[in-house]
């Protein structure tokens, strides 16, 4: 599904709306994969937020910050150098100018992230960093999709488009399984465990008031791809 000749360069400075997508959901609905390709097919930039909490994480165990210590935690969040590459196509993560794209997704860090994600002057300072970028990515490119946990309903409760992807526990760690290919069953204690201690800051189980859900347990991946684009399709002929 293209949107043939519909790019960012033709929109910039030319007037048209800027369009703003959130996309939340907990791990294993789709997110990351469809929000990527709506951003590439706009040629909007796209913004992985949970990618920037892994990012801390890193940047805390490389300094020797104790994830335990809530203070240290949101001093390393406050000054620490996050260069996130927006482009769809080839989203990067940087804290100064090392690259971390694989050491943030390591299993280790994955287990980790939770302790950070959940310290609250953490979030403040993260919701000011991705505010800011969303702002920059829709001037740049005349849009942006940012997915996460908390985008619908704290970082851009005014968005154009807002949307929860959720999808049964079965086909998330189903899909989970096979992309880290791993068992189910230690899958499951990597996510549910994980998405418990995430729904204790944010709402992400289920969609608030005026936020589409797209339920992808059925779907195939370019159904669920299909479905985000016709809500997005819809927001942009308002
Ligand atoms: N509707 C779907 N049906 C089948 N597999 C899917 C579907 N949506 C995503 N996937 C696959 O599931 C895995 C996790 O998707 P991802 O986009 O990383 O989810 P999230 O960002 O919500 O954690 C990827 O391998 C992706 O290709
Ligand atoms: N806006 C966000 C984005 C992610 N998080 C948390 C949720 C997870 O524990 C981590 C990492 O998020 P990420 O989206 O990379 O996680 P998965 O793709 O589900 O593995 O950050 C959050 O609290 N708020």
């Amino acid at each position: 599904m293209s949107e043939g000749g519909d790019n960012g360069d033709e929109r910039k400075g030319s007037g048209m709306k800027q369009i703003q997508v959130a996309i939340d959901g907990p791990s294993g609905t789709g997110k990351s994969s469809v929000s990527k390709l709506v951003a590439k097919q706009h040629g909007w930039g796209y913004l992985d937020t949970g990618a920037m909490y892994r990012a801390l994480t890193w940047w805390c165990l490389d300094q020797d910050v104790d994830l335990d210590d809530g203070p240290a935690v949101t001093d390393a969040s406050k000054s620490f150098d996050l260069q996130m590459g927006t482009d769809p196509s080839n989203p990067t993560v940087a804290v100064g100018d090392r690259r971390i794209d694989a050491e943030i997704r390591e299993p280790e860090l994955t287990r980790q992230v939770a302790k950070v994600a959940t310290n609250l002057e953490v979030r403040a300072n993260m919701r000011e960093r991705q505010r800011a970028l969303m702002q920059q990515l829709a001037e740049q490119t005349g849009g942006v999709v940012a997915e996460g946990r908390d985008i619908t309903t704290v970082v851009a409760p005014d968005a154009d488009v807002r949307i929860l992807m959720t999808a049964s526990e079965e086909a998330r760690l189903a899909r989970r399984s096979k992309e880290l290919s791993s068992t189910v069953e230690a899958t499951r204690s990597q996510i549910v465990d994980r998405d418990k201690a995430d729904s204790t800051v944010s709402q992400f189980m289920t969609a608030a008031d005026g936020v589409t859900l797209v339920d992808t347990s059925e779907l195939t991946f370019e159904e669920s791809l299909a479905a985000v684009l016709q809500i997005v399709q819809g927001a942009r002929r308002d």
